[in-house]
């Protein structure tokens, strides 16, 4: 990464001191043939760091200000990939319970979670058909360009779905994937400020999860993607604060596209709600650029 701009260098700043330390000169050396001089962990994860190391040398040479900074892959997906390396404090995983959820979205969190892949004491994986998946009011600060083509870090952008600082009011969800990534589940409750007719929710909200749901679903399937197309039919009202199931099954895959199937059911799945189809495309980062 070349550290060339007021952007970069904020980025960068934001890595520094989370699990990022600046090389001895002998080590920085190696950065010129941009290699990782040290080994990477088999695995990271946000409440399990370890350091990575980023070599830092300066373009001395050039007379340039500006820095080299090569940044690890690490071994996690996109939009998956470190939502703290781009946030200013430890971030809040929102999939995980809180006070307001309420018994049946409790109970069937742990359903879930109890067939997730675990980690022992020893530090192996306990098999299991599930895993949770985490998430974040800010997956990443996104750089936008666009019409507005402001092409800055919009450090106040937060995810639709988990603005709603109050807990209970508004989406309260946890998605799980399951292995080999053909299915999601994700256990809603709707709160009181997503209401459309009275009692009801508002069927945006309903779209919204829909398209979060299977977006994120597309997600770990194709990486960034970008919803083409989202047919909706609302079969019966879903009660505030009930608890209901989005379930997203993945149709097929055809090049960039991915068409998904998902179904909004209650929580022992004898009604459905609502029905949807999406075409998911994949995108390369500078489609968001607006380049
Ligand atoms: C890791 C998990 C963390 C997740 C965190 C996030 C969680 C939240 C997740 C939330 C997720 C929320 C996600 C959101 O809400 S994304 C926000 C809502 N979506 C948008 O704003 C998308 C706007 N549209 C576009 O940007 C472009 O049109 C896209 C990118 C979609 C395509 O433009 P692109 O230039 O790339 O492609 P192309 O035009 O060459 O077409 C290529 C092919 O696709 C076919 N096609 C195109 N459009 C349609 C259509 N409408 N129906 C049917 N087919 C369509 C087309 O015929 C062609 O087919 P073929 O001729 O090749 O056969």
């Amino acid at each position: 990464m070349l550290l060339c701009c007021r952007a970069c260098r904020t980025m960068f700043s934001r890595l520094w001191g989370r699990g990022v330390r600046l090389l001895s000169a002998p080590e920085a050396t190696a950065a010129t043939a941009f290699q990782s001089p040290t080994p990477l962990p088999p695995t990271w994860n946000p409440d399990n760091r370890q350091d990575h190391t980023i070599p830092f040398p300066f373009s001395g040479a050039s007379g340039m200000r500006a820095v080299m900074v090569e940044v690890i892959p690490l071994n996690i997906r996109p939009f998956t990939m470190a939502p703290w390396l781009f946030s200013s404090s430890q971030p809040r995983d929102y999939s995980l319970p809180n006070s307001s959820w309420s018994s049946e979205m409790q109970k069937l969190y742990e359903h879930y979670n109890n067939m997730c892949e675990v980690d022992t004491e020893g530090g192996n994986k306990v098999k299991g058909a599930w895993r949770r998946l985490p998430s974040y009011n800010s997956c990443l600060e996104y750089v936008t360009g666009g019409q507005g083509g402001s092409k800055v870090l919009q450090q106040e952008a937060r995810l639709f779905t988990r603005n709603i600082e109050e807990q209970g009011a508004g989406f309260e969800y946890v998605v799980f994937m399951k292995k080999h990534e053909k299915t999601c589940i994700c256990v809603f409750q709707p709160g009181h400020l997503l209401e459309g007719p009275p009692g009801y929710v508002h069927g945006g909200a309903i779209a919204t999860m829909i398209d979060s749901v299977t977006g994120t679903h597309a997600t770990y399937l194709s990486g960034l993607i970008m919803t083409a197309n989202l047919t909706i039919n609302y079969r019966s009202p879903i009660p505030l604060g009930s608890v209901v199931l989005v379930h997203s099954s993945l149709d097929k895959v055809e090049g960039r596209k991915a068409f998904i199937s998902c179904q909004v059911t209650s929580s022992d799945g004898s009604k459905l709600h609502t029905e949807a189809t999406g075409l998911f495309l994949k995108v390369d980062v500078r489609h968001l650029l607006g380049a």
